[in-house]
């Protein structure tokens, strides 16, 4: 089928690829002229493992990019996947949404038939008030009837985003009528033919709030572990064996139990907050998931006091090891390592932060920090060092420690290997 994808960043571009990879004619489209030409020149603008390969192995065949909306026209339907970020007060802000709901509105007028997908999270109601009416009013097409409308919400992890997609736990179709639920069946096929995967087809609402579902039993769940977490620290136990424990039993599952310094990144805080705000929208108050959020706060602070414990931070040097919210991504959106890194500069020390592939992103967050090359250097002088992302890189971390001023180590990913001679500290253990 023909396809169009609206946005280019790590849905969009992971989405834009698999399907021509599936066999689909596939067209990218994104107001940004870099990601544009940087796909058209064969990879991704963001760094995700395997996408440049996909990308490259079928530009110029069944995928391009354009900053043309009206390429939509070419294609029989469109998935959307715009930003929806956070406002002030939790709620989605869908005015990105809009706007390309209207310019796709507008590069379809005068089409018999085309199916808006939207990929985006959205929280429910979004697709049936915000996206449809948008696409209906600029194209002149009935919703339901010329316009076909989904929600198909996307759970691909960043840093395994392809594989992720190749392979999914589920696929979730939501639409209202028979025709848009064939469409999307039929986008599917050439994955769930191939793969051992659970579709669920439903309402549209239904699959706005599944990922919001989704996203907040993740969330919660670590932030669950964290609270056991902090609570086994104070009794000297070691949190991770509790978990390896209690993952056994399958109604409680070993996955997303690591403790530590807390979930960052674009999706967790901004769809759990998002979740709250609808919810007391329609007059509900989440208590759970507040204070999922207010655990989640809660570990940076608690790193930073188990540092106190044995550094007296004003002046001190010290390294944080890890800035992307998680390994395996250059993504820093509200990563762990923010709140870090403010509460040293607040506190009077000195940072030196170091992260693989995360630095240039990091600058723009703290541009006056002192970024190393290596993690060896970061840690050359270091009177302490705070580690916030779990790349593997860590754990074989070893004689750098022996150039640190003092050897202290406070661990917030349970990923730094414990040695004579180095005074450590791990979040939940
Ligand atoms: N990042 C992730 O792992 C996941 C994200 N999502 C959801 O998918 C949606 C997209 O997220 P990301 O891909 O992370 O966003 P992103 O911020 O990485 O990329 C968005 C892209 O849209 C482009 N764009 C902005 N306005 C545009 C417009 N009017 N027309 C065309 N292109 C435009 C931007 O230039 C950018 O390339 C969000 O709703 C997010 O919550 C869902 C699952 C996973
Ligand atoms: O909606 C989204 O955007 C995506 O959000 C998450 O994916 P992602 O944010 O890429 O990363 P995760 O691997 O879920 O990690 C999120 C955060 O939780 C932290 N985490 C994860 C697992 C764990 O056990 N403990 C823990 O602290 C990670 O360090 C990271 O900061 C979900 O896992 C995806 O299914 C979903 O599609």
């Amino acid at each position: 089928m023909k396809l169009s994808v609206l946005g280019s960043g790590y849905v969009g571009t992971t989405v834009a690829a698999c399907f021509a990879d599936l066999g689909h004619d596939v067209t990218a489209v994104d107001i940004d002229e870099d990601t544009v030409a940087a796909l058209n020149d064969g990879h991704a603008a963001i760094h995700e493992p395997g996408l440049d390969d996909r990308i490259a192995a079928n530009v110029g065949d069944r995928l391009r990019a354009t900053t043309d909306y009206d390429a939509i026209a070419e294609t029989d339907a469109t998935f959307v996947a715009l930003p929806t970020p956070s406002m002030e007060d939790g709620t989605i802000d869908t005015s990105i949404l809009e706007a390309g709901a209207e310019a796709l509105g507008e590069a379809i007028a005068g089409k018999d038939e085309h199916l808006v997908v939207v990929k985006s999270t959205v929280v429910p109601k979004t697709t049936e008030t915000v996206v449809a009416p948008a696409v209906a009013d600029a194209s002149g097409l009935t919703v339901g009837e010329g316009l076909q409308v989904g929600v198909n919400p996307e759970f691909l992890r960043e840093g395994s985003a392809v594989d992720d997609f190749m392979r999914p736990d589920k696929v979730v179709l939501g639409s209202e009528t028979a025709r848009a639920a064939a469409l999307l069946r039929e986008i599917y096929a050439p994955l769930t033919s191939q793969v051992d995967t659970h579709v669920v087809e439903t309402g549209l609402r239904e699959a706005e709030i599944i990922k919001y579902a989704n996203n907040a039993f993740l969330a919660t769940k670590i932030s669950l572990m964290n609270e056991i977490g902090n609570i086994c620290k104070e009794y000297d136990v070691d949190a991770y064996e509790v978990a390896e424990a209690i993952g056994l039993d399958h109604r409680i599952g070993s996955s997303f139990l690591a403790s530590g310094v807390g979930w960052g990144g674009s999706c967790f805080p901004k769809d759990v907050a998002a979740l709250i705000a609808a919810a007391r929208e329609v007059g509900y108050e989440p208590s759970l998931l507040e204070a999922a959020v207010e655990v989640n706060e809660k570990q940076p602070r608690r790193m930073l006091g188990l540092l106190e414990r044995h550094v007296d931070v004003e002046g001190a040097r010290v390294a944080v090891l890890g800035l992307a919210f998680k390994p395996g991504t250059d993504d820093v959106r509200e990563s762990r390592a923010i709140p870090v890194i403010r509460g040293l500069l607040e506190r009077g020390a000195t940072v030196v932060g170091y992260d693989p592939i995360a630095t240039e992103r990091m600058k723009r967050h703290f541009p006056d920090i002192e970024y190393a090359a290596s993690a060896a250097d970061a840690l050359d002088g270091a009177d302490a060092a705070l580690v916030t992302t779990d790349w593997e890189e860590f754990a074989d971390l070893d004689a750098e420690f022996d150039a640190m001023a003092t050897p202290v180590v406070v661990d917030g990913r349970h990923i730094v290997e414990r040695r004579d001679g180095l005074v450590y500290e791990g979040l939940t253990w």
